[in-house]
């Protein structure tokens, strides 16, 4: 059999770079009604009388099945046993439900007495129909987009693997980035004049379809690669496969517990972070309302330049494990601006700024050295575990953020104090910074060559 004959779809450059567009557009689309709400915290509180702490719960609840019902664990199991089109399917259309759901919670249809409200109302009556519905909505999303965010990892593997794989992720994660970007910039004029909350939800819906029409047109790429490819795909899908005895193993390795804390610390500090950062910037900084998002929309602008840029030094010159020292050190420095330094807005530009610097190259030294430290055979595992630790801070940092803001207000009638909750992410940066350190040690310990480059000559 000649070499051509055993070529695939996979080895066609514009193949690849067409599924790279199609799934890079799904997670732009995910990633942007993640943070679709999150410049709308003051209209929340005006229009719908939802506490700080309320909001944060909101916030949180993105996570409540990934980490009560282990959903990344089983999202792992599901993608290794039924594979890559099924399984992004169907949590994508979970993620479509879910965003509906946070949609319809939001709309008059539903608060002036519509399908559902009688039922929400009658339990829990501490707490607002629209808060319950919104929240079930958006922790059924946050089951969807995180398993859809590992469906595409895997996808990209599927790919890319011995091609441009770090350059593939990277694109992949501006592109998402991309998604944050327009959210933050763009929500509250969606929202317009009047602040209608339920508009911008309504366009995360839509191009949360449009997103699922683009895995569509993947599937149909991957149907192509699996029937010309059948043999090697089954081999490499036995090699990835996740296995829960695997877990057992991960915390048995000092390198994969210290990335996974740093990872849980680093990313605390930022997503929860973000979703308060709007309101951040109109409360200390007296920024007006509607530029108050792309102030934050500044962090994942740089990111969008700066990822498969630094992703490239470190697939040629490595340096990952100093690389996240330095990511945790201006976590600490960014973090203490917003907590004790003056209200200029000056500081408020260069802490966003500084910010997106460690938020492009933590996360690109980030998830490539994750192999560096994990077998193989264990890295659909590794991922999956990461992803459940990481969404336990997802989860809880939101909550405190919201409970210390209140807590910290009680009384205060004028513009709201963030200085404690700002603490809180000076806290995590440091706790990061001594698990950067630790992990820095391991490697030295044990050789995993963090800081060596990923291409090898
Ligand atoms: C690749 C990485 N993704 C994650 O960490 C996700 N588990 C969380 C995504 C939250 C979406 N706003 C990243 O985006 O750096």
């Amino acid at each position: 059999m000649s070499a051509n004959l055993k070529q695939s779809i996979r080895d066609s450059k514009s193949a690849r770079w067409f599924v790279l567009a199609t799934v890079s557009f799904l997670m732009f689309t995910g990633y942007f009604f993640t943070d679709i709400m999150s410049p709308l915290q003051g209209a929340l509180r005006d229009n719908f009388g939802w506490s700080n702490a309320e909001y944060g719960m909101f916030a949180g609840s993105y996570s409540f099945l990934n980490v009560f019902c282990l959903m990344l664990i089983f999202g792992g199991i599901i993608l290794d046993k039924l594979g890559i089109r099924f399984t992004g399917t169907s949590f994508i259309g979970v993620m479509i439900a879910g965003a509906f759901f946070n949609y319809y919670a939001m709309t008059d249809t539903f608060n002036n007495g519509g399908l559902g409200y009688d039922f929400l109302n009658s339990f829990l009556t501490q707490y607002k129909p629209s808060l319950k519905l919104a929240i079930l909505g958006y922790t059924l999303f946050g089951v969807g987009v995180e398993i859809a965010g590992i469906t595409v990892s895997r996808i990209l593997v599927k790919w890319f693997k011995g091609k441009e794989l770090a350059l593939a992720m990277g694109l992949e994660m501006a592109t998402a980035r991309g998604g944050m970007l327009l959210a933050f910039s763009g929500s509250r004029l969606m929202a317009g004049e009047e602040q209608i909350v339920s508009r911008p939800l309504a366009f995360g819906v839509l191009f949360l379809v449009i997103g699922f029409l683009a895995f569509f047109i993947h599937n149909m790429m991957d149907k192509k690669m699996d029937a010309e490819v059948a043999d090697d795909t089954a081999a490499a899908a036995e090699e990835d496969e996740f296995k829960v005895s695997d877990i057992f193993l991960l915390f048995k390795n000092p390198g994969f517990i210290f990335i996974a804390l740093l990872c849980v610390l680093f990313y605390s500090a930022v997503f929860p972070f973000s979703k308060f950062a709007p309101d951040l910037m109109v409360q200390k900084y007296m920024f007006n309302d509607n530029f108050a998002g792309s102030m934050v929309g500044l962090l994942p602008l740089g990111t969008i330049v700066l990822t498969p840029l630094f992703g490239a030094f470190l697939d040629n010159k490595g340096k990952g494990a100093s690389v996240m020292v330095l990511g945790a050190i201006l976590l600490i420095i960014v973090h203490s601006i917003f907590a004790f330094g003056p209200d200029q807005k000056a500081f408020a530009f260069i802490a966003m700024i500084v910010l997106g610097f460690a938020f492009s190259f933590v996360p690109a030294a980030m998830w490539p050295s994750i192999p560096k430290i994990v077998p193989e055979s264990r890295l659909g595992s590794a991922y999956a575990m990461i992803f459940m630790i990481q969404n336990v801070g997802l989860m809880l940092f939101p909550m405190i953020l919201g409970a210390v803001l209140d807590s910290s207000n009680q009384g205060n009638t004028g513009n709201l104090d963030y200085s404690n909750s700002m603490m809180l992410m000076v806290g995590c940066g440091v706790l990061a910074l001594f698990f950067a350190f630790m992990l820095k040690a391991v490697d030295k310990k044990n050789g995993y060559g963090l800081d060596l480059p990923n291409i090898q000559k």
